[in-house]
């Protein structure tokens, strides 16, 4: 008989944590370097990436498709030998946008059909634009009637590539997948943006910058325009930075809690969105001092609200939404309704969890309005989506005998977060 796994107790502190926290890879990176590697034309070593479900996901997808993709070292790198990809081959995309979007374009240069599907929730994820372009490109893609999964690309061995337009307005990760193959395409590619906002932007700057790392010719010099050169990937090393997205949990609890939390490592220079955080946390009330062990967050011990759009950082949205349920002043976060097609409805999911432990929220159709109010402990339910299973230990540490459902899902991108988090809140003073 199935069992679930008893909800996992936030812990709480009334002492300021002080702690300094080594943070695994960045999913984003790991996930283009593995990509990358896979279209390059000789093996690449991908150093210090991401282990989770993610990366998992994608490793075998690009196995499936032809690649080596093997455990080097002591276990912490990757080794990536490319083959021409083939198929058949079915690729189970769990609930990753990363596998979702930019593996079909990868398919569609292989010799053979490759078959899409993934979690129950990833048939709802937007993927019906991106489709809409391979066919644009040259591809051959049949999928559910609706523009989503399961489908199949029926790849020749090469694809035309070429110019074509699209809405990427619900998701960059359609154009971070066209340009990344976009090498490989016979003309290269141009995509041409037309709609609302991208969102994101931060990851499509990281897509272009590991690109042009890994040798490719990409122009981006007319907005919502990029054109990829097509050419070889002569890469042979990628280095993945730590994940500061992930970071986001951690930095809010020295804010909540009124300690210290330092990030061993803080790149100096990053595309990640995370990078904002200083900044922003900085206005929630924090201060913070960079040397060259990592970036310091000291909480004051008050917590300010924020209006901010977070149009262009979307998934930071959770932690946010969290510290602000904390803070002395409302909150109002917008621009990020594209976050309803994420893992969950972010939005609608948050709203519901906070607004069940007695705060006071107005769900906007893009985004919280979150005022101040005491809280008390209850079931904050994840939805299977890791983001806001963290959200819930945020507020946790604050709020006593909170329960997380379903902390396992933290293993989409951090599958140590339990341990380190307890590691963290154990540090308190
Ligand atoms: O390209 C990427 O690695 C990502 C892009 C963003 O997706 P959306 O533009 O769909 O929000 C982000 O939210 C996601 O977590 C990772
Ligand atoms: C939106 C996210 O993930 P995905 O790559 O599945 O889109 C996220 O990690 O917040």
């Amino acid at each position: 008989m199935a069992t679930t796994a008893p909800h996992w107790s936030a812990p709480t502190t009334r002492r300021p944590v002080d702690a300094s926290v080594s943070l695994p890879g960045s999913k984003s990176m790991t996930n283009r370097a593995l990509v990358l590697a896979a279209l390059g034309t000789e093996p690449t070593l991908v150093r210090a990436p991401l282990l989770s479900r993610d990366t998992e996901l994608m490793a075998a997808a690009l196995r499936r498709l032809g690649a080596e993709v093997t455990a080097t070292g002591s276990g912490t790198d990757l080794r990536v030998t490319p083959h021409p990809p083939r198929g058949p081959a079915t690729v189970d995309v769990g609930n990753a946008g990363t596998v979702m979007r930019f593996v079909p374009p990868l398919a569609a240069l292989a010799d053979g059909p490759v078959t899409f599907d993934g979690d129950a929730r990833a048939r709802e994820r937007p993927v019906g634009p991106l489709l809409a372009a391979l066919r644009d490109l040259g591809a051959t893609v049949v999928d559910d009637g609706r523009g989503a999964l399961p489908l199949v690309i029926h790849g020749r061995g090469e694809l035309p590539g070429g110019t074509v337009t699209l809405d990427a307005s619900s998701s960059s990760q359609f154009v971070s997948a066209l340009l990344l193959s976009g090498p490989r395409f016979a003309q290269g590619v141009e995509v041409r943006h037309v709609g609302a906002p991208v969102p994101s932007r931060p990851h499509l700057d990281m897509t272009v910058a590991m690109l042009r790392e890994a040798g490719a010719r990409v122009v981006t010099d007319t907005p919502d325009v990029w054109r990829v050169a097509p050419g070889p990937l002569r890469t042979t090393a990628i280095t993945v930075e730590l994940d500061l997205s992930n970071a986001a949990p951690f930095l809010a609890a020295a804010l909540v809690t009124g300690g210290r939390v330092t990030i061993n490592g803080w790149p100096e220079n990053t595309t990640q969105p995370g990078s904002v955080l200083p900044e922003l946390f900085t206005r929630m009330g924090g201060t913070v001092h960079r040397d060259p062990a990592g970036l310091t967050l000291h909480g004051t011990g008050t917590i300010q609200g924020i209006s901010a759009d977070l149009h262009e950082i979307g998934e930071l949205t959770p932690t946010i939404a969290a510290v602000a349920a904390l803070a002395e002043t409302p909150s109002r976060l917008t621009g990020i309704a594209h976050l309803r097609r994420h893992e969950t409805d972010r939005i609608a999911a948050l709203a519901r969890e906070i607004t069940r432990l007695g705060g006071n929220v107005t769900e906007l159709e893009d985004g919280l309005v979150i005022e101040p109010g005491p809280l008390h402990g209850g079931v904050f339910h994840s939805y299977d989506d890791h983001r806001m299973a963290t959200s819930g230990a945020v507020l946790g540490l604050a709020v006593p005998e909170i329960s997380v459902e379903n902390i396992a899902t933290t293993g989409k991108t951090m599958p140590n977060f339990p341990e380190l988090w307890g590691e963290v809140v154990h540090a308190a003073t």
